[in-house]
């Protein structure tokens, strides 16, 4: 039986529910309903010795050991499963009392208390069972080449500390905000994804990293020379969006050295399936053919990766991102792009393919734009509303007193109230509002609607 919740059975009586249950219990009925509707799995409101903990998973950066550890204080746990990237995991009881008692006790419970930012709130329901993994192609992009140990910590340090990056105000006045970034040989320009080849970096190409290069090219796998370098440097939380170096700015084999923390880089198939793909410190990353043409490559902006661990019963583990400073070596191409990847080819495109500004079509009439808006707007947000108004529950403090120190009756209109969370925040305000599905708790007054 699928439940709108378990909140029945988290209450010791059918009576009256506090605040504080009563918010807990909407929190789980919105978890159960996501849950139900993005990966199909049912939460039952009988007892069962399976326990879903919402919020508790690798992809909420939580690892199966905190799990562990918390819901061992109960009684002796089975098992925890973790899946890969999602934000709530699976705790397993020999017996439904057991799992019974973890409901009581940890429904609600808020881990990593007094943790600032990083602490989050468990929210618990029963299940029949586990539901698998599914099966995921772990095969990296043919061409793609990983060298572990490329360098040893001595060089790795050497190199780090000859990076000269430019002052502050340079930096603040670069159009990068979200990595740092440095170039040797030619300038790579964000805006037109390019270089401009008549226009080479004073200074060339630092000796330390010729003797980099020098040993890329004793490896085999890279044909053309680098002649051009970007350092990036990303602070836990960064990355890069995807993408595929542009054909006709480099040659084959874009190359990447990984320094001073390992990450997860994402490569995707055009059709849409994704490889996540480590990066050890100190290796070398070649790419090559379909790898450097065809899939894309990127790297998430989060603090902590999903990484293989054999050792643990999902194989999976966290972790923590640091400071990751990556050299990337790329040869100037010197003429058009002729390879065998013409949907992805900027040279092969015809120029107006590529150059054409996107057509807008703008609405004729009023209708026309009620229409749209109804299509792109309306809807979206009806779809999303459930989701959107989960993440999205704690007032803001200052609102609040705002809001508390108007006089009562007065009337307040909060221009896109998204859940109309302070609605009922002062209940001698007059505050109107018109949000269809978003959120049961927006209510319509007198015909006064946005
Ligand atoms: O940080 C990396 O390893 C990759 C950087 C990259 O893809 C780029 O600069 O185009
Ligand atoms: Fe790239």
């Amino acid at each position: 039986m699928a439940s709108s919740g378990g909140a029945e059975a988290v209450a010791d009586s059918p009576t009256k529910l506090s605040k504080s249950e009563r918010k807990l219990a909407k929190k789980q009925a919105k978890a159960c309903h996501t849950l139900l509707k993005h990966d199909g799995i049912h939460t039952v409101t009988r007892p069962t010795p399976i326990l879903l903990v919402a919020n508790g998973g690798l992809g909420n950066g939580i690892q199966r050991s905190e799990i562990h550890t918390i819901f061992s204080t109960v009684g002796p746990v089975e098992d925890v499963v973790m899946l890969r990237e999602k934000p709530y995991c699976f705790v397993k009881y020999g017996n439904t009392s057991l799992a019974t008692s973890a409901m009581h006790r940890l429904h609600g419970h808020r881990l990593r208390e007094g943790q600032g930012p990083s602490n989050v709130t468990l929210y618990l329901s029963f299940v029949e069972s586990v539901p698998t993994d599914k099966p995921q192609s772990n095969v990296p992009p043919p061409g793609l080449v990983i060298i572990p140990d490329f360098i040893d910590e001595c060089l790795e340090q050497k190199i780090i500390d000859s990076i000269e990056w430019a002052s502050p105000s340079e930096i603040a006045n670069q159009s990068l905000k979200h990595r740092k970034v440095k170039h040797h040989g030619y300038e790579f320009n964000y805006s037109s994804n390019n270089i401009d080849r008549d226009k080479p970096l004073p200074g060339g190409m630092p000796e330390l990293y010729g003797q980099v290069i020098n040993r890329i090219m004793e490896t085999g796998h890279v044909q053309f020379k680098p002649d051009q370098l970007t350092i990036n440097q990303y602070q836990p939380g960064q990355g890069i969006p995807p993408h595929v170096d542009t054909h006709s700015a480099f040659e084959d084999a874009i190359i990447s050295l990984s320094l001073e923390s390992q990450i997860v880089m994402e490569f995707t198939h055009p059709a849409g399936h994704q490889v996540p793909v480590v990066l050890p410190r100190r290796s070398l990353l070649v790419m090559t053919g379909e790898a450097r043409y065809k899939w894309t490559h990127g790297i998430t902006p989060k603090k902590t990766d999903i990484v293989p661990d054999p050792t643990s019963p999902d194989n999976l583990t966290l972790h923590q991102r640091g400071q990751r400073t990556s050299f990337t070596f790329r040869a100037v191409r010197r003429g058009p792009c002729d390879c065998k990847y013409p949907e992805q080819c900027d040279s092969q495109k015809s120029k107006a393919e590529v150059t054409a500004p996107p057509q807008v079509v703008y609405p004729k009439s009023d209708e026309e734009a009620a229409k749209l808006e109804a299509q792109q707007v309306h809807v979206v947000y009806n779809n999303i509303a459930q989701n959107f108004s989960g993440t999205r529950y704690k007032p803001w403090p200052k609102v609040v007193d705002f809001l508390n120190g108007l006089e009562p009756g007065s009337l307040v209109l909060d221009v896109g109230c998204g859940n109309g969370k302070y609605l009922g925040v002062n209940k001698n305000l007059h505050m109107p509002s018109r949000v269809k599905d978003s959120v049961h708790c927006c209510q319509p007054i007198n015909g006064l609607q946005y």
